[in-house]
This record gives structure tokens, sequence and C-alpha cells, in this order.
């Protein structure tokens, strides 16, 4: 199981800081619930994790070591959008192939269906159907499709951002419940980020809360959640029902 660090990570857009000085730890096999309103940095934070943003200050480091471009591959980045994130045209068996590649082996024809076929079970899509296009598959179905490909890259960290937001209700708890038994069947970390509190209770360890690019609070989930030292995270809390009452989860 792996340890993923953010070590005072700074990022700035045209001399506005959009991360500020952020510094994490997700800790090896459990889920990092990151919230925060729209526009506090939550994105870009996971973006500089994958290499798709650079830092101005700071490091990511994945067990002690500084992500290279061989090494990122271990972190995968699952989307809020999977219409976007799945080539419309191409078979959801070959989207998840592609993330094969990412392994750096060979793979033989036989050797890619079969792990196609593994992986599309893990996610509880049916095997038969690795032929069909995204548009035969329901929302949530396609965002199951991601995640299998993301798994492909065999990482040792998913960072999920906002993977449930566009969902229905119905569908979302299918997703979540879907991360937790991956989690604990692969010995996952996992980085979830979501503007929703009650969906991060469900699915994190430990929480942490951002505002205007900085950390403002963190800790274990269930310490935060009873009693929030920071303003803001009192005011995220009044948004989430009482403990002891069922979820919530319609504006996730
Ligand atoms: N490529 C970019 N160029 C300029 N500014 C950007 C860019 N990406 C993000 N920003 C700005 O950086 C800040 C942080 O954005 P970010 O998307 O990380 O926030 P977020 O917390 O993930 O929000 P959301 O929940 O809406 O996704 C915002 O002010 C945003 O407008």
């Amino acid at each position: 199981m792996s340890e993923l660090v953010f070590d005072r990570v700074s990022v700035r857009f045209g001399g506005h800081p959009a991360v500020d000085d952020a510094s994490l730890v997700v800790r090896p096999g459990t889920t990092l619930g990151l919230v925060g309103e729209s526009g506090s940095g939550k994105s870009t934070l996971a973006r500089v994790a994958v290499g798709l943003e650079r830092a101005a200050g700071g490091a990511v480091r994945l067990d002690g070591a500084a992500l290279t471009r061989r090494t990122r591959r271990r972190v995968q980045l699952v989307f809020q959008d999977p219409l976007a994130a799945l080539d419309p045209r191409m078979p959801v068996g070959t989207s998840v192939a592609e993330g094969l590649l990412a392994t750096g082996r060979r793979w033989s024809g036989p050797e890619r269906q079969a792990r196609v076929r593994q992986l599309l079970e893990l996610v509880h899509i049916d095997p038969d159907r690795a032929g069909e296009r995204p548009d035969r598959f329901s929302g949530g179905q396609r965002q199951r499709i991601t995640i299998a490909r993301a798994l492909a890259a065999e990482p040792a960290v998913l960072i999920a951002d906002e993977i449930t937001s566009a969902l229905d209700v119905s569908v979302q708890g299918v997703v979540l419940n879907l991360l937790r038994e991956l989690r604990t069947d692969l010995n996952l970390t996992m980085l979830f980020i979501s503007h929703n509190l009650a969906v991060v209770r469900y699915v994190a360890d430990d929480v942490a809360v951002m505002r205007n690019g900085r950390i403002v609070e963190n800790g274990p989930t269930e310490t935060v959640l009873q009693d929030p030292g920071d303003p803001y995270t009192r005011e995220l809390l009044r948004c989430i029902p009482v403990i002891g009452q069922p979820l919530d989860l319609k504006d996730a």
C-alpha cells in the first residue's frame, strides 16, 4: 500500500494563487476526502499529482519519492464526466485496453482481451459488452468503465474528482460502494474530491477542507465532522444531514 504526500504545493495562474502552500498526507490504503467550494483549488491539486499542472512550489511524493514521468502512472485520475473521458466511437473494451499501455509491458492480443474482461468484471460491467460503444451504457456504468480504464494502469493511488456529481442519486451509491470495495480488494490509496460532505463522510477515513487554495482543516473524518475547528467547515456541515439520519445525496 502506498502513501501520497503533497508537501507545501503551490500553483499560480497568472499571478493568482489557485493552490497556496497546501500539505496533505493520504495514508497507505485509506481514502482522504478533499472538500471545499467551487474554485477552492481541489482539482488543481489533483492535476498536479498526475502531471497535468505544474507546481510553482512544493512537491508531490509517492512513498517518499518525487513523482517522475515513469512513476506517474501509479497515480490515476478519474474525472467527473465519463462521456468526455471515453471516445464515443471506440468500443469500451478498447478504451479500457488503452489503460494497459501505461503499465509499459507488452500485452499479447489474448492477454489484453482477458485482462480487459477481468477489469470490466471488477467494476461489475458484463465483459461480454466490451465491444459496445459508450452511448449504450448508463451514466453510472460509463463512470465505472472509466474507473476500469484507470485500474488498467495498475495504480497505487486513485484520485476521484467529483466522480459522482453528475450521476442520479440512485446510481451514486453504486459507484461509492464500488470505490469502497476496490480500496479493500486492491489495497488502493484514494483521494476523493467532492463538494459534498455527505458523500465524503460515506467513503473517507480522513477529511481535508480547502478554501481559497489553502487547507483549512484536516483530520479523521468523524473528528472533523463532529468538532470542526474552522468556521468554513461548520458552514459546510450545515448542508449535510444530522448524524444518525439517512444520507441525503441529492446535492452530490
Ligand atoms: N487552467 C487555468 N487557468 C487559469 N485559472 C485556472 C485554471 N484552472 C483553474 N483555475 C482557477 O484556479 C482556481 C482553482 O480552481 P479548481 O478547479 O482547482 O477549483 P475546484 O475546487 O476544483 O473547483 P470545482 O469544484 O468547481 O472543480 C479557480 O479560481 C479557477 O478559476
